[in-house]
């Protein structure tokens, strides 16, 4: 069958070309074809079987200037380039668009036919030449006319020049008399070019799919609760660690109104109004800070929850910094909870006597907070840059706490260390130093510590050389140190020496109005965003705490290890509470000293600390961080205690790197060692 043939008629080059291309790819194969345009010059004579104009213009414009013999006439449709469709679409919603084409008619014609395609988000606003002012417009689209376009308009989208629609390539197609199957291959071509514009959107769309998912995925594993809202007020992002914050479901509050996820009014107005940066608040008893920040270009807010535990983290970690380069004090009395009119007043007592140089005995029961007032009284006076050490009396042997306290010359005894050890008298010059459990001590360290005292100056042990001290003493003790000193195991002029000042703290049973106070702090400083069953509290209230606070805060440890879920119940109480002085201890072996209690309690709680952190919890690092505490023990001592341990079914040791792991009833038996520990006397 022979080629049918085809004349184009363009009004300009430009457009003749890109029309020829179109016709070439989708027909080429089965028609043949020649093209002409306006601008250059059409022969006088036009002979052919069909003859195809670009447009009504171009009809208009060329048909008197030549002779014409055509089977058919066809003026062609023309409709955007499938490719500029998409940057069409991307213009942001509601923008004025300047629509600029050189023909006044063409120009209205091409914003029909946006409107038609549906384009229709913008509103189009036709140029007309001469006029060279459009308020408010930004952005202008052209089919390839951009250089009439205003010089101040920033952004210009060229859509080139239109192509043929369907309609007139089918037209075509029937007047070549095609059979049924090329037409069909031809129409399929140009669905063909279609389809690729749609393969690019659903690339775009899969990418950005990917990116949302990426961005998720990072959002989900900060450890802040993050929560955008739009100008709507509704929710867009929604992390987990908010969403365990709020106890929800992060899939069922996307796209929830704030207020209806959030109901706590204080909250949602400082999210969507507030004026100050941050914001402190309390939600179910966590202590969080909200950060907001207003994006004004993309007309969203976004909230960062931080947990003021991170606070506390970030502290600690300044802190320890400090205490390396000195000796410092961790704490101060905004670190003692407690609200209850005796503790108050206790308070400000002790802020009295802090700004005294005189020594301070500081009496109460056990785990009720003495060593903590001991180091808000250093930070309180005078001496606050100045050393505070602290070392505890009954953890040491007499011969140990001697050279702790005074230090030793070298040579004095095996073992002693090369050019001799300053005492923490020494070390805590112009300082304060802190001697808990003073009630325990031997009456050789009492008549030392007397004499050390009466004349401001130490002599280390072996030495002759003699070391004026200025160093406040602060002292504390649970027991009853009149009742020692009638029963001859405390020197009377060493008691007055060192009870110059007094402070008695209370017990937690005379300020059960604290307990709510101090469980939520104890929460918050653990990090964990839970709620506590009202039961627990209640039975709380009545327990009778004979460990005081450190009880209190063991137990809360405990119940925090193994709750479920965000809420401690009556379940995750320890099975002995109420027990620790009672007679459970019969179910375990008993300890033989204090030291053993400590030691031990000391092991399983750094192996608790670091499974918590999915850290292997190895001999040498057990070991590393003893030298930090009142426990000193080597690798091989902690090999001994493990071995003990897992023999007891506390620990189950790994193999090489894996480090140890502590049990169920390990922990449980912390707990025990715990309150033991503090009920021990
Ligand atoms: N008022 C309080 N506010 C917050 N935490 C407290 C308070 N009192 C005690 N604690 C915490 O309880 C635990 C025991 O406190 P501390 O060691 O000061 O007690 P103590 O009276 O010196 O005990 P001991 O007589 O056994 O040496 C510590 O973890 C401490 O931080």
């Amino acid at each position: 069958m022979s080629k049918s043939s085809l004349t184009l008629i363009a009004g300009s080059e430009k457009t003749k070309h890109a029309l020829q291309e179109q016709l070439e790819q989708l027909l080429g194969d089965f028609v043949h074809i020649k093209s002409h345009a306006a601008d250059e010059g059409i022969p006088q004579t036009l002979e052919d079987t069909i003859i195809l104009y670009s447009s009504d213009t171009a009809y208009t414009r060329t048909k008197g200037m030549y002779s014409l013999n055509a089977k058919k006439i066809i003026v062609g449709k023309r409709t955007v380039h499938h490719e500029y469709i998409d940057k069409l679409l991307r213009i942001p919603e509601g923008s004025a668009v300047l629509l600029v084409n050189d023909d006044d008619d063409a120009t209205n014609r091409l914003i029909e036919s946006f409107y038609q395609l549906g384009i229709d988000h913008v509103q189009f606003i036709p140029f007309r030449k001469g006029n060279l002012f459009y308020e408010d417009v930004q952005i202008a689209v052209s089919p390839g006319e951009t250089h009439l376009c205003p010089s101040y308009i920033k952004e210009v989208i060229d859509i080139g020049v239109r192509l043929f629609d369907m309609t007139t390539i089918l037209e075509v197609v029937e007047c070549c008399g095609l059979n049924k199957d090329i037409s069909s291959k031809i129409s399929e071509r140009y669905i063909s070019n279609i389809i690729e514009l749609q393969r690019k959107l659903l690339d775009a769309e899969r990418d950005a799919k990917q990116m949302s998912e990426h961005i998720q995925n990072v959002v989900g594993t900060v450890d802040d609760g993050i929560l955008v809202v739009n100008q709507e007020g509704r929710i867009t992002v929604f992390n987990p660690r908010l969403a365990a914050l709020f106890h929800v479901v992060v899939q069922d509050v996307v796209n929830k109104d704030i207020e209806h996820v959030i109901n706590c009014r204080d909250i949602t107005d400082f999210i969507l109004n507030g004026k100050d940066e941050s914001k402190y608040f309390e939600i179910d008893g966590v202590g969080v800070v909200i950060f907001r920040l207003q994006m004004t270009k993309e007309n969203t807010i976004v909230a960062t929850f931080k947990s003021v535990h991170q606070a506390f983290e970030i502290e600690k970690t300044a802190q320890r910094e400090m205490r390396n380069k000195g000796f410092h004090t961790k704490y101060g009395f905004n670190d003692i909870i407690g609200e209850h009119a005796v503790m108050k007043e206790r308070k400000r007592i002790a802020k009295k006597l802090a700004l005294s140089e005189h020594p301070i005995l500081i009496q109460g029961e056990t785990g009720t907070g003495k060593e903590l007032f001991a180091h808000a009284i250093h930070q309180h006076s005078l001496r606050k840059n100045r050393p505070f050490l602290a070392v505890n009396c009954s953890a040491l042997t007499e011969s140990l706490l001697e050279s702790e306290l005074f230090g030793y010359e070298e040579g004095t005894f095996t073992g002693a260390q090369k050019g001799g050890k300053k005492g923490l008298f020494e070390l805590a010059d112009n300082g304060t130093i802190f001697l808990d459990e003073i009630g325990d001590i031997s009456l050789t360290v009492q008549s030392h510590l007397l004499r050390v005292l009466q004349e401001g100056e130490i002599r280390r042990i072996g030495g002759g050389r003699i070391i004026p001290i200025n160093v406040r003493v602060i002292t504390a003790t649970n027991k009853d140190l009149q009742g020692k000193i009638r029963d001859g195991s405390f020197r009377s002029d060493l008691f007055y020496r060192l009870n110059v000042l007094n402070l008695c703290i209370p017990p937690l049973i005379e300020r059960r109005a604290d307990i709510p106070l101090l469980i939520k702090h104890i929460i918050t400083k653990s990090g964990k965003w839970v709620k506590v069953e009202q039961n627990v509290l209640e039975y709380f209230m009545q327990y009778e705490w004979p460990g005081n606070i450190r009880e209190l805060k063991s137990t809360i440890d405990y119940m925090l290890t193994v709750c479920e879920g965000n809420v401690v119940t009556k379940r995750d109480l320890p099975s002995m509470l109420g027990q620790a002085g009672g007679s459970v201890a019969s179910e375990y072996t008993e300890c033989e000293s204090m030291l053993e209690i400590r030691e031990r309690a000391f092991i399983l709680e750094i192996i608790m600390q670091c499974n918590e952190k999915g850290k292997a919890a190895s001999r040498e690092l057990i070991s590393s961080q003893s030298k930090e505490s009142d426990v000193v023990l080597s690798p091989q001592q902690i090999r001994r205690r493990l071995d003990i341990l897992e023999s007891e079914g506390f620990v189950v040791k790994g193999r090489g790197r894996a480090g140890t792991k502590i049990t169920a009833a390990g922990m449980e038996y912390l707990y025990f060692l715990k309150s033991k520990r503090a009920v021990y006397s």
